[in-house]
């Protein structure tokens, strides 16, 4: 299990994209044999957490992530879709699961300062993720806090779906504020939907240090060839 401490983010490769799993695009019925097949190229899993309100789906739950824990010693990004008013209990209780990251939304306005603070009392990495039609200068204030900046390529919670056009440039501007912000830490940058062949090398051009990968990888006809690909761009 990586340290509480952080330094793990430190660590995460810097010379190649690094490669985030979306647990969501696993075999969910063979899910400890499909993440055991995954896991020599896993830099990072990715847990979706939906309520049905805030994103569309519903999805996953802290038992699914100490259960993840138990079998993976990779780090464990939680990505937190919900309502303002079940945030800080939920990150309570995905802290408690053994996550070692937890991004909320920018677009939980009301609670986020608390969560953050709530998190930093916790000693688990910060994120934040944007939805894809919110303004990306709306991460500034909250930039120097944070571990991880997440941006969503697609309209929030659904697979499948093909990339925003605007989704490189909104890459630029998030490097250009955390580059702006000062932190003495370092913040990675994340794209997060839409992740297709196509997609990848533009969104790497774009200023993307990981991808959150669903069906490019969990379905690929050889996944040690598409690693290969993935880790040359
Ligand atoms: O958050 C998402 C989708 O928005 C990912 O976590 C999914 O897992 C991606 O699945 P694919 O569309 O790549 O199959």
């Amino acid at each position: 299990m990586p340290d509480r401490n952080k330094n793990w983010i430190a660590n995460l490769p810097k010379d190649r994209l690094i490669a985030e799993f979306s647990v969501w695009s696993a075999d969910l019925v063979r899910l400890a044999d499909d993440l055991a097949r995954v896991d020599p190229y896993v830099d990072v899993l990715h847990i979706d957490v939906a309520d049905g309100h805030f994103a569309p789906a519903m999805l996953f739950f802290p038992d699914l992530v100490a259960g993840v824990r138990k079998i993976s010693t990779r780090p464990i990004h939680v990505h937190l879709m919900i309502d303002d008013s079940i945030v800080l209990s939920q990150i309570e209780q995905f802290a408690d699961a053994g996550s070692d990251l937890i991004s909320l939304h920018v677009e939980n306005e009301s609670v986020a300062d608390a969560a953050l603070a709530l998190l930093e009392t916790r000693n688990i990495a910060a994120g934040m993720v944007l939805r894809v039609e919110t303004p990306v200068e709306a991460i500034r204030k909250y930039a120097p806090r944070l571990d991880f900046i997440t941006l969503l390529g697609t309209a929030i919670g659904v697979k499948g779906q093909g990339l925003s056009d605007k989704a490189c440039d909104r890459l630029g501007e998030a490097r250009r504020i955390i580059a702006d912000c000062g932190a003495a830490h370092r913040i990675v940058l994340a794209a997060d939907g839409g992740i297709r062949e196509h997609t990848v090398p533009l969104l790497r051009q774009g200023g993307a240090e990981t991808v959150v990968l669903g069906s490019l990888a969990f379905n690929a006809p050889s996944l040690e060839e598409r690693m290969a690909w993935l880790k040359a761009l």
